[in-house]
């Protein structure tokens, strides 16, 4: 008897920032008649990642509870195994993985577990890079040169943000440390799905040039210097200070903040407000209404190094509208 056709299996990464959840938000979005099960995992105890992702027909499946490269073992297998006793509900699987993710771990999980490996393979490794914020990364971060160089196909994304010399240099940068993988050059992620989805793409004999030890080895480091905090308000939150805080915040702190998010309920206002922040540029907007039987609650996430719990949930506090 022939062997099952195997599920193939997406891995989205790229650093913190970089467009991953836009990227995955085109899969869902576009008419390809393919189903997908998302897997979505996230740095932060609060999950705002999902709050971002379009309403689709597609389940999500979350991972808030640690790095998906460390816990790969555990909740990842979990996930993938109960999503294979549904089989015939979808088509394909993509994986997002937090900004901070290895992707050999994760990788890693298709060959050397041998049931998730009977019923599914790694199709390719999507990277998306920031093409703005890059260069500086790859000064301090290991997991960013990480994603690059396993990646089978390369989204240099964000092009808007720099200039042709600038663009030049990352395209170099680039090539120096993964001279394979086909590299497209989008904004907020357009490019043709077929070119990102069930490539095929994924080769193992790469890996293993890169990386020797990929069956075998498997711990890895992380950078302990970057936290997250999250903040919670159920008192709305007052837009003519919060603005200028979080302006005040990202000048002043811009360098540390890797990346902020927030769902924000401003007073009389029937929609969620979100904003999301990489480094020193603030994006904002209003997203949609809030449900009725949603509790109105303003959620924030900072991820970044040196950053003080209890200033920053003082300084959203004060934005807050206090009880009369
Ligand atoms: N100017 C510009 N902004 C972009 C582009 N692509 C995405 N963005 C914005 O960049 C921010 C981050 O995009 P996301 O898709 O959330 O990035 P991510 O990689 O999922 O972020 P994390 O999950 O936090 O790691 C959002 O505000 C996007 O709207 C682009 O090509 N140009």
């Amino acid at each position: 008897m022939a062997a099952e056709p195997t599920i193939p299996v997406t891995v989205l990464t790229g650093y913190l920032g970089a467009g991953k959840t836009t990227l995955l938000n085109r899969i869902l979005s576009e008419n390809h008649g393919r189903r997908y099960a998302v897997i979505v995992n996230e740095f932060g105890e609060i999950g705002i990642d999902n709050d971002l992702i379009v309403d689709a027909d597609e389940e999500v499946f979350e991972m808030n509870n640690g790095c998906i490269c460390c816990t790969v073992r555990g909740d990842l297998i979990r996930i993938i195994e109960g999503l294979m006793k549904r089989k015939g509900t979808f088509d394909a699987i993509v994986i997002e993985t937090t900004g901070l993710a290895d992707p050999a771990p994760v990788a890693q999980t298709f060959f050397v577990d041998d049931d998730v490996r009977a019923r599914a393979s790694l199709d390719a490794i999507v990277t998306v890079v920031d093409a703005r914020h890059i260069l500086q990364r790859l000064e301090d971060s290991h997991e960013a040169e990480e994603q690059i160089a396993f990646a089978d196909v390369i989204l240099l994304n964000k092009i808007d943000l720099v200039d042709a010399q600038e663009l030049e240099r990352v395209r170099q940068r680039i090539r120096a440390i993964n001279a394979q993988a086909r590299l497209h050059e989008t904004q907020n992620c357009v490019v043709p799905l077929e070119e990102v989805l069930e490539r095929g793409a994924f080769d193992l004999d790469r890996i293993l040039e890169i990386e020797p030890n990929f069956l075998s080895e498997d711990d890895h480091e992380h950078d302990d210097a970057i936290t997250s905090v999250s903040l919670r308000s159920e008192a709305a939150i007052r837009p003519e200070l919060f603005m200028p805080w979080l302006r005040m915040l990202t000048t002043n702190q811009g360098q540390d903040i890797l990346r902020l998010k927030g769902v924000l309920a401003f007073p009389d206002e029937e929609q969620r407000y979100v904003v999301q922040g990489v480094h020193m540029l603030l994006d904002g907007d209003h997203q949609r209404a809030w449900k009725p039987e949603e509790p109105r609650t303003s959620r924030m996430v900072f991820i970044g190094r040196n950053l003080d719990p209890a200033t920053l949930q003082q300084g959203f506090e004060a934005c807050a509208v206090r009880a009369a």
